[in-house]
């Protein structure tokens, strides 16, 4: 019996898509959130502005911060050629146990590492427990007072290089004012600002890109 919303956004993916096959994952997963019970997943609208972002970027090491089900991560992982490495962190064992489950559904869990932790722990850890050099894209979509602090914990982990690309989801809703204010002042981002819709809302919100400096 499916007790939690994401066990039966889980269960309706392993109904109704097609083992193996990203972009039904992704569609069924909108078709639920849209028609039975709204949940946080980045959505269709601003997943196609992060599709593009990730395209043009062509990561090799990419960060995720804020796992939920694994449909941002389905999304990225979809468009990503062989050999990259993709980490997503998430503090809820829970939605982490769902993540995992979607995302080899999909067929790409031999590319993800799902993290389980918070990322104040987590992302001191990445470059001598998980080998990571410098990472070439971040989508930060996790608590949304973290994303200022989190940035600046990269920035100090020397994780970030000439290029870095930090793409943030909600920066309009819930918001997330300080990191904005941050990125956009502190002189070491280029940014620009994505308008798009609070997944499966008429609400307005947008994504933040910021690309390092160096
Ligand atoms: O809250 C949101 N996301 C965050 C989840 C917890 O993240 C916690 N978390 C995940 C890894 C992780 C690692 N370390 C610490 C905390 C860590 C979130 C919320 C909304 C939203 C919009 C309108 C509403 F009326 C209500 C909610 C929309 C979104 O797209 C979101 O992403
Ligand atoms: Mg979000």
């Amino acid at each position: 019996l499916c007790q939690t919303k994401e066990q039966r956004i889980l269960d309706f993916v392993l109904k109704n898509a097609v083992r193996g096959d990203p972009q039904s994952v992704i569609d069924n997963i909108d078709k639920y959130c849209s028609q039975r019970e709204w949940s946080m997943n980045v959505g269709n609208e601003k997943g196609i502005i992060l599709d593009n972002v990730v395209k043009e970027s062509n990561p090799s090491t990419i960060l995720e911060l804020g796992t939920y089900c694994g449909y941002s991560a389905v999304r990225i992982c979809r468009l990503l050629k062989p050999g990259v490495r993709f980490f997503t962190v998430e503090f809820n064992p829970a939605y982490a146990a769902v993540a995992k489950q979607i995302i080899e559904f999909a067929g790409l869990i031999d590319k993800v590492q799902v993290l389980e932790g918070s990322t104040g722990d987590i992302i001191p850890q990445l470059k001598k427990k998980y080998e990571v050099d410098t990472l070439d894209f971040v989508f930060v979509d996790h608590w949304k007072d973290k994303y200022k602090p989190d940035t600046q914990l990269l920035e100090k982990c020397n994780l970030l290089r000439k290029g870095s690309v930090v793409l943030a989801d909600n920066v309009i809703v819930p918001g997330a004012p300080d990191f904005l204010e941050y990125v956009r002042n502190c002189g070491k981002y280029d940014c620009t600002n994505f308008p798009s819709f609070l997944e499966y809302m008429d609400e307005k919100d947008a994504l933040e890109k910021a690309v390092f400096r160096g």
